[in-house]
């Protein structure tokens, strides 16, 4: 695996390294001892598998407070999607900043979320299904989310937005007090 870090500190992208023959390709697509090596959390608790069927479904921007904070592993298996992290760490010299990347079945890319950064995606395909790997069970009390334009963070999505489920149209404007503590 190729573990490249984002512009924003110990988020990852992680690319496969593909061993290509006449049959195909072999490639690992998680080694704990390489996420260590990296000093990145393996301790893999959950796996989530979801399936977006319109092209412009935006889910996001997702995460739980500690102490249910979790790491995220993110891939895209079906379609494609773009990936979007926002650091919430509130000692981060980029808090606030947040960044994106497309994941598709096709580029085979995964996002390495750290604890403390809200996530979310849109979809660029029909049909699009994302499966992502977490260190922390879901916690429905801990959950919080930050919307996905409120204006504090201006997050660049790719398209409009066709499809966002109630809940996330409805997150309030960022506050510490609610989206911090
Ligand atoms: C996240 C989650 C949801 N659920 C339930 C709650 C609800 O009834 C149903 C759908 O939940 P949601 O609407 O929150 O699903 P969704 O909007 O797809 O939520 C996901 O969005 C992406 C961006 C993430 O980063 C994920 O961690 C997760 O928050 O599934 C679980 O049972 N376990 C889980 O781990």
């Amino acid at each position: 695996m190729k573990f490249v870090e984002t512009p924003l500190k110990g988020a990852y992208l992680i690319h496969l390294e593909k061993r290509e023959d006449e049959r195909g390709f072999f490639a690992r697509a998680f080694c704990v001892n390489e996420f260590e090596a990296h000093g990145l959390n393996p301790a893999i608790v959950q796996i989530n598998n979801s399936l977006s069927k319109d092209k412009g479904t935006l889910r996001g921007m997702h995460y739980q407070l500690a102490p249910k904070a979790e790491v995220k592993m993110v891939r895209c298996i079906k379609g494609a999607l773009y990936d979007v992290i926002l650091d919430l760490r509130i000692d981060s010299e980029t808090f606030g900043q947040s960044f994106g990347q497309e994941l598709s079945a096709e580029n085979r890319t995964m996002m390495y979320v750290p604890e403390g950064f809200a996530h979310g995606f849109i979809t660029l395909e029909e049909d699009t299904e994302a499966f992502y790997l977490s260190t922390g069970f879901y916690a429905p009390e801990y959950e919080r989310g930050v919307r996905y334009n409120d204006p504090k963070f201006n997050i660049q999505w790719p398209a409009t937005p066709v499809v966002v489920s109630e809940k996330d149209l409805n997150h309030p404007d960022f506050n510490e007090d609610y989206h911090l503590k």
